[in-house]
This record gives structure tokens, sequence and C-alpha cells, in this order.
């Protein structure tokens, strides 16, 4: 059934147990409060649970689409864990919420990307679903009112937080003014520095973040037109098809073979089709 699916899911079981309380904890509070309004995950059990040929790589995908009456389309959690050929693993965990056209606010993403014991990149952002320079209106609504940059800037002052430039300028567009894309390294400090960063840092900031977007973004009441629900579906389905394959057209089929791959890419292009 899918709780099977969920429990394979919500255990995290490659990253640390630091990496995996913020990962429970986001999925917990996400799903918590926006209950009733999200559908059980209907992936067939073998996207739910993947791994390659020779079990180097494994991922866990957990899908849910929102209720007809619900303003969000569908929230996608996952973890991937692939062995590197340095000895090292590659551990990706990721929670995120995409809204549909019947509102013109901002979606959520995070991702958490452990190239290393000591080196770990964050994303978290509000990618904007409208130029917000033709909108500045909602500048204002989602990123100023909020304080978004305050926990941007608080994280930017711990010394082993570095900026995080993609090397795709495409998904560079997609972020916002105050999106948290960072590379955070700890050589010198080793493994412990990088736990306690994620749990004295990491873990409150996203938290807060999540509850923001949770108060002013997927609860927030918007009107939208007809004219504006298209340029919406427009500007949706590109970024949509965009990340999927800047995230993980290379690499899945790196991770994965071929054939592993393109069947769970078929089914997340399903979710993410507008
Ligand atoms: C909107 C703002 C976004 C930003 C800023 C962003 C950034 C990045 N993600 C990368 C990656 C990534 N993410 C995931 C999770 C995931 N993503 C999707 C997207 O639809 C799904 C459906 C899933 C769950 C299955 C996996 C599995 C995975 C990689 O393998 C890939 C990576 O780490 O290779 C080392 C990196 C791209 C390359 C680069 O620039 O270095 C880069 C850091 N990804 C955004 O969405």
């Amino acid at each position: 059934t899918h709780d099977h699916g969920r429990s394979k899911f919500i255990d995290f079981p490659f990253v640390s147990s630091a990496q995996k309380n913020v990962m429970v904890d986001l999925v917990s509070r996400l799903e918590n409060r926006l209950h009733s309004q999200l559908l059980p995950c209907t992936l067939p059990p073998d996207v739910q649970y993947y791994q390659s040929q020779t079990a180097t790589a494994q991922a866990s995908l957990h899908i849910r689409s929102g209720s007809d009456d619900s303003p969000v389309d569908f929230v996608l959690g996952s973890w991937v864990h692939s062995e590197l050929p340095t000895g090292g693993s590659l551990d990706i965990t990721s929670l995120s919420a995409y809204l549909k056209s019947s509102t013109d606010a901002p979606n959520f993403v995070f991702e958490m990307i452990r190239r290393s014991p000591t080196m770990l990149v964050l994303i978290l952002d509000f990618p904007p679903r409208k130029d917000l320079v033709l909108w500045p209106d909602d500048l204002k609504t989602f990123y100023e009112d909020t304080e978004l940059d305050t926990h941007r800037q608080a994280l930017e002052r711990v010394p082993e937080v570095q900026p995080y430039f993609s090397p795709s300028l495409c998904l560079r567009t997609v972020f916002s003014p105050t999106a948290i894309l960072v590379r955070i390294v700890t050589e010198n400090g080793g493994v412990e520095r990088m736990e306690e960063i994620i749990r004295d840092h990491l873990d409150p900031i996203s938290k807060q973040v999540l509850g923001i977007w949770l108060d002013h973004c997927a609860c927030a009441k918007r009107d939208v037109g007809e004219a504006e629900r298209a340029y919406l579906n427009k500007r949706d389905g590109l970024i949509r098809n965009k990340t999927i394959e800047i995230d993980l057209g290379s690499s899945f089929p790196r991770m994965f073979g071929p054939e592993v791959a393109n069947r769970v890419l078929q089914v997340i292009k399903g979710y993410f089709t507008v």
C-alpha cells in the first residue's frame, strides 16, 4: 500500500541523523498543514523505490497530488543515494511543492545535496511564477513583507557558508531575489562541524522558510484572471521541464542506467506536465 512506500521514503536511510531530522520535520510540517488537501501517493512501487542494476545507486520518490479544491498541484519528496567511483557517495534529499495556475503564488523548493561528508549544497527558494519586474506587488507580498532575506543573511554569516552558483544559467533565471543557494564546506571542522551547522542553522531556517511559504503562498487567497492563468500555465510548463532536464537529465541515466532512469523520469514528467 502507499503506506509501505511512504516508510521507505521517510526513512532517508543514507544520510546523517541531522540531515534526516530536517527532512522528516519538513515533510511532517508540510503534510500536517496541507493535511486533507493532499491525496495519498499513488506511485507504482518500482518508482516509490528504485535502484540501478548493481544497486550502486538507490532512490525513493514520494509524490502526492493536491485535491481538486486545493491550490496545490502536487508535493514531491525524494532521496537519492549514489556511490561515487572515488569511494564517497552523493546523497540528495529534496522536498518541493508546486502550485496550480489558480494561484500566482511562488512554489517551494528545498534540496540538500551532500557531495561528501564535509560538502553540502543547499537550495531553499520560492521560485517566482511571474516576472517580478512586471509585477512589483508580488515582489513586495512574497519577498519583502515576509522578510525572507533575513534568513539568507543569517546563513551567510556562518563562516563555512559560501554562495553556490549553478553551472546552468537557465536554472539561475528560475531563482528568486531571496534564494538561499549556498555551498557549505567544513574541511577543517570535519563532519561534526557539518552536522552542527545543519542542526543549529539549516534546521531552524528551513522550518521558518517553509512556515512562511505555507502561510503566505500555499494558503494565500489570490485572484487569477483567464489571461494570467494562460501565462502561468505556459511559464510553469517551461520551468518544470527545464528543472527536470537540468537536475535529472544527465545525472539520472548516469546513476541508474537508461532503462530505470527513463521509467522514473516518465512518471515524474507526468506530474510535471501542466
Ligand atoms: C528551482 C530551483 C532548483 C535549483 C537551484 C536546483 C539545483 C540543483 N539540483 C541539482 C540536482 C538535483 N536535484 C535533485 C532532486 C530533484 N530535482 C527535481 C527537479 O525537478 C526532482 C524531480 C528531484 C527529485 C528526483 C536531484 C536528484 C538532483 C541531481 O542529481 C542534481 C545534482 O545535484 O547533481 C549533482 C543540481 C543540478 C546540477 C547543478 O547545477 O549542479 C543543482 C544543484 N534544482 C532546482 O529545482
